[in-house]
């Protein structure tokens, strides 16, 4: 994968991207979680500054930006991972069918169900293939092994990993290739059916092929699954997403249509930046 520093000056060639050439239009789109004035400091330092957007339903949502410009910390609101943060306080809201996810009372563990999350590294149990894809459903309180049975060759098949393992389901995941293992990870997320799918860096750890698979995944999933993206790599940002949210420093300076955010973006800081005149 072209990594940000072979990306330094040179705008993005989108006509090589093998995109469907579309104009999505966000005002017609119906939202999934709609983020309006949140801010968030960790201890004194304010690290969002008022973000308003929103995450379009069944479509990808890439960010970009500079390291430390907030992606992370956005992607994490989505689902209150930084309520493990001590430090951390939050005001706004962030409205998950139109019920703000910050209220008091909201189950956390029934949100971060609907709104799951994988990460850069690939984190399965040391549990079997079976086991891993399994776990959120014990967790749900379902025992029917048939069910259960199901609904892992469904998530595997999903995650395109079933053809690969179906011989070999109760061995351990921890003898999976890294790029098997964060496949299994997100087959572990969708078995539970969670309408969001955060996705923080998920190939940055990835070699090139395994990086194709997933960017692959990512395009199916979006049939079943809205999706947030948060990756430090422009080229693929426009390969995968349908929109492109642009931060800077805590900020949301343009967020639109991919294509049109690459081919002729409104704000001059964004072409900056897709050009390698910062980052
Ligand atoms: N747990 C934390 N405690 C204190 N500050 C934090 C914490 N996590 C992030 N920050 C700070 O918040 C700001 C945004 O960080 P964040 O990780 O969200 O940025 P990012 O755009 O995802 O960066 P990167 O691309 O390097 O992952 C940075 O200044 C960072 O140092």
């Amino acid at each position: 994968m072209t990594d940000a520093t072979e990306q330094k000056g040179h705008s993005i060639d989108m006509s090589s991207m093998g995109r469907e050439s579309r104009h999505l239009d966000l005002s017609k789109e119906e939202p999934a979680l709609k983020v309006n004035n949140l801010r968030l400091s960790y201890g004194e330092k304010e690290a969002l500054h008022g973000i308003d957007m929103i995450i379009p339903k069944k479509r990808v949502t890439a960010f970009i930006g500079p390291s430390g410009c907030g992606k992370s910390t956005l992607l994490r609101c989505f689902n209150r991972m930084n309520d493990l943060v001590d430090t951390c306080s939050i005001t706004g809201e962030i409205l998950l069918d139109d019920q703000n996810i910050y209220e008091k009372g909201v189950d956390v563990a029934e949100l971060r169900r609907r709104v799951g999350m994988v990460f850069q590294k690939p984190n399965p149990f040391p549990k079997s293939i079976y086991e891993n894809v399994a776990y959120g459903l014990r967790i749900q309180g379902i025992k029917k092994k048939r069910q259960i049975d199901e609904t892992v060759e469904w998530a595997l098949r999903s995650a395109a990993l079933w053809d690969e393992v179906k011989d070999r389901l109760h061995e351990s995941a921890l003898g999976m290739s890294g790029g098997q293992q964060q496949r299994l990870v997100i087959a572990r997320t969708i078995a539970v059916k969670p309408e969001v799918l955060l996705l923080d860096e998920p190939a940055s750890a990835l070699d090139p092929i395994s990086t194709l698979k997933i960017e692959e995944l990512i395009h199916e999933l979006k049939n079943d699954f809205t999706i947030a993206i948060v990756t430090h790599n422009m080229q693929q940002a426009a390969r995968v997403s349908d929109y492109t949210a642009f931060m800077y420093m805590g900020d949301m300076i343009e967020f639109g249509d991919t294509d049109q955010l690459f081919t002729n973006p409104t704000e001059k800081q964004t072409e900056d930046y897709i050009t390698g005149r910062y980052g």
